[in-house]
């Protein structure tokens, strides 16, 4: 079914539609969606947060293992979203009417531009906080370069996604192989010091990441030429940059954390290491510029007949002041808590698109409601919540301590040790199947 009313069969720029009345060129083949996601993968925020996946005192192959499953159950969670998005060529909010009908898609709508907005607010910072670390300059002018790029770049969002593909994978390659083969010449201890208490609540940091860029998938795969190659493109691509980025973190831990070292100042340590981790700063680019380029496009689910290239220029520029004027640390768990949101509703994404016949995903402007598939999200993210409440110190504590005292409720120990999004998904996917099976059983009954 179609998206819009009245879409127009032809592009105007050669490039993404610059409405949501437009229909999108699939000029994408997999070696561009690989290439895209593996470069959204590269990121300097993996090797960061993976203080959060090392298991003290375990095996380092223990962490790994983590990683591995983590990135694995992500990575095709993306990439179910990134089949949808190709086969109905539409971005994820709009495939989201399909599921809870028109109005209500404005719901994860409105979270989606919150944590849009949020992530690229925070990958300007961390870009402009890398750069003036490693050239040891002050901090904004290197806001002001990030941000005006970054809009510059959602502007011809399938340009720069071929440049992506094509070459800046071989220079990000480049650089993480350098500091893997650096750092792995250095004597690997065992890590005393990290924050996963199990198995699986390494597993569940890593979860997180593929899955926050599940609401933005479709964005770019609606253009990938089938469903197959959309799928492989992304899970493969950002699950095994997932793996990279995590593995080098907690190698460069092992590396030079006796040291007193954070993961960037160990990376910094490696022999050339400042010329490598300017590599990764310049490619973490695209993840601002896919932040900015997907806010302009989930808005178009609002907003249909507005230019994406105005949106993108405003969505830059909000983001760019932020970056100067907001300490966006202290909202870091707020995109965790949205990133929440998001695990249960791709479980029941996956599983209502694909029991449904094709060609009967409805994302027109008339996408009738659903209201019965907002239970099994809604309680995945109970779920969710219950095993591990999102962490918030200072402003926010509030939410921290109220689920703990239902988790004291309800007897639940607040180190069960589980993952929580592998239980916000089971939990939501098992409510998806009963809500929408019966009556696919009984249509295959009655035949029309
Ligand atoms: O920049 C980022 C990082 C993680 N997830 C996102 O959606 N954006």
């Amino acid at each position: 079914m179609s998206t819009s009313d009245d879409v127009r069969t032809s592009t105007s720029t050669g490039d993404a539609p610059l409405t949501l009345t437009e229909a999108p060129a699939a000029t994408l083949g997999l070696r561009d969606a690989f290439g895209l996601w593996a470069n959204l993968g590269v990121s300097l925020l993996l090797p960061v947060a993976a203080v959060f996946v090392v298991l003290p005192g375990r095996p380092l192959s223990t962490t790994i293992g983590a990683i591995v499953v983590g990135a694995a159950i992500g990575a095709v969670l993306l990439g179910l979203a990134a089949a949808a998005g190709a086969r109905e060529r539409v971005p994820t909010m709009v495939l989201l009417r399909g599921l809870l009908g028109r109005r209500a898609s404005a719901l994860p709508t409105a979270l989606n531009l919150v944590q849009c907005v949020g992530w690229a607010t925070f990958e300007i910072v961390i870009i402009a906080e890398a750069a003036s670390r490693v050239l040891d300059a002050p901090r904004w002018p290197f806001v002001l370069v990030a941000g005006v790029l970054a809009t510059a770049m959602a502007l011809r969002p399938l340009g720069v996604a071929r440049v992506l593909a094509r070459y800046a994978i071989w220079a990000a390659l480049a650089a993480v192989v350098y500091l893997f083969v650096e750092v792995l010449a250095e004597p690997l201890p065992l890590l005393t010091e990290g924050a996963a208490t199990s198995f699986w609540t390494a597993a569940d940091i890593v979860i997180a990441l593929p899955v926050s860029w599940f609401p933005l998938v479709a964005d770019y795969t609606r253009h990938v030429r089938s469903g197959r190659a959309a799928f492989t493109g992304a899970a493969a691509g950002y699950g095994l940059a997932t793996v990279a980025m995590f593995t080098l973190g907690v190698v460069a831990l092992a590396a030079y954390g006796s040291a007193g070292f954070d993961v960037i100042d160990a990376l910094l340590a490696v022999p050339l290491g400042a010329v490598a981790v300017l590599v990764l700063v310049s490619v973490e680019l695209d993840e601002a510029f896919a932040n900015v380029y997907s806010t302009a496009v989930s808005a178009q689910n609002i907003v249909a007949r507005a230019d994406r290239r105005l949106l993108a220029v405003c969505v830059g520029a909000v983001a760019t002041v932020l970056a100067l004027t907001f300490d966006i640390a202290a909202y870091e768990p707020f995109l965790f808590l949205i990133g929440a949101v998001f695990v249960p509703l791709a479980g029941v994404l996956a599983v209502a698109y694909f029991a449904t016949p094709r060609g009967a995903w409805d994302t027109s402007d008339t996408a009738p409601a659903r209201p019965l598939l907002l239970l099994p999200w809604l309680a995945g993210f109970l779920a969710y919540q219950l095993t591990l409440p999102t962490y918030f110190a200072g402003p926010g504590a509030g939410w921290t301590a109220w689920w703990a005292a239902r988790q004291a409720d309800l007897g639940i120990t607040p180190a069960n040790g589980w993952s929580a999004s592998l239980v916000g998904l089971a939990v939501a996917v098992s409510l998806t199947a009963l809500v929408i099976l019966p009556g696919r059983l009984c249509r295959r009954r009655i035949p029309a």
